[in-house]
């Protein structure tokens, strides 16, 4: 039987998501921390655990079939690779940043600046299309550090919650690049392993759509169900059923998980009660 060969982060901030989804996918993963190669039940995949910077390579040489990676190091890795998928997780985005007290405000304002950096491609490519000359420092990590010990005016790295700029006593000036997960696929593709993937994909698609979307249960007065219903446009159309006590009915329906505060509000106003609202683990239209 062929396997998938899929790349999977080591150690670090993809790691987790990366196992969580295929999981959800219902690739059964007995992973010990430090094992480099795990085979799954319930789907035929091997996993293999590389270095994050590596996996770009791999994928694109055919060593690997498949690998999770952050969006913005393929931007920086320039290697030419298909994303067959984003995965919705690992979110953040590529920033300038600066001490506090700078007076840079703008792309402008980096002008012949020493910027310090661990992705200087995606910096100098962001600069060439402003028209910016800079002087560019590549390190490896830590890079916010580097402002502090005047090796650098100005940084470019990655925020998510802006922790760390803010316990480095810096500002993130603008973003210049934002990123997900994604799912890269390498070359050497038969018929046998294309059916894999699109299988693979077609889990990871109902998963993600299961995680964007809560269903939702409610009992309306038969008076309302009307206005209850315009509320709730649900997959096709809200299931309704008769409730055991006359002249109230039991309302289903499935909502975006970003609009469900705004929708109970609303249901709550037109007379629902008894409102539920229930994760969705996997979700097929
Ligand atoms: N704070 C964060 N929040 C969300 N996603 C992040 C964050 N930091 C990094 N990422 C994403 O995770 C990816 C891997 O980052 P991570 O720091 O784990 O590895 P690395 O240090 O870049 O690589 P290597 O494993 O080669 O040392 C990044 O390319 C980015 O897409
Ligand atoms: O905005 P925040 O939520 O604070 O996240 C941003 C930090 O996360 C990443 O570092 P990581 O913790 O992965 O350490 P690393 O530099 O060793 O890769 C990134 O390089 C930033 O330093
Ligand atoms: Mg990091």
């Amino acid at each position: 039987m062929k396997r998938l060969i899929i790349a999977l982060q080591k150690s670090g901030r993809l790691q987790e998501g990366s196992l969580e989804l295929l999981k959800e996918c219902g690739l059964k993963v007995d992973y010990r921390n430090g094992q480099l190669k795990v085979f799954t039940s319930d789907y035929p995949a091997e996993l293999l655990f590389l270095r994050n910077s590596d996996i770009p390579q791999y994928v694109a040489d055919g060593v690997v079939d498949l690998g999770i990676v952050g969006s913005n190091l393929l931007e920086e890795d320039e290697t030419p690779i298909e994303i067959v998928q984003a995965l919705n997780f690992s979110k953040c985005r590529v920033s300038f940043a600066v001490p506090k007290t700078s007076n840079i405000q703008t792309a402008q304002d980096l002008h012949e600046k020493r910027i310090a950096t661990s992705y200087p491609n995606s910096v100098r490519k962001y600069l060439l299309k402003e028209g910016i000359t800079a002087d560019i420092h590549t390190i490896s990590g830590s890079v916010e550090i580097a402002p502090s010990l005047d090796l650098a005016d100005a940084i470019a790295d990655i925020v998510s919650t802006g922790n760390t700029l803010f316990q480095n006593n810096l500002r993130e000036v603008f973003p210049f690049l934002y990123s997900e997960a994604v799912l890269i696929k390498g070359k050497n593709f038969n018929s046998e392993k294309q059916a894999l993937l699109d299988e693979l994909v077609f889990r990871i698609q109902s998963v993600l759509a299961g995680n964007e979307n809560k269903y939702i249960l409610l009992n309306a007065p038969e008076g309302e169900l009307e206005t209850i219903c315009k509320i709730l446009p649900g997959m096709k159309s809200p299931t309704i059923l008769p409730l055991a006590i006359e002249g109230w009915m039991s309302v289903h329906s499935v909502v975006k998980q970003k609009e469900v505060w705004q929708i109970v509000q609303q249901l709550k106003t037109a007379g629902a009660e008894g409102i539920l609202v229930c994760p969705i683990e996997k979700m097929v239209s």
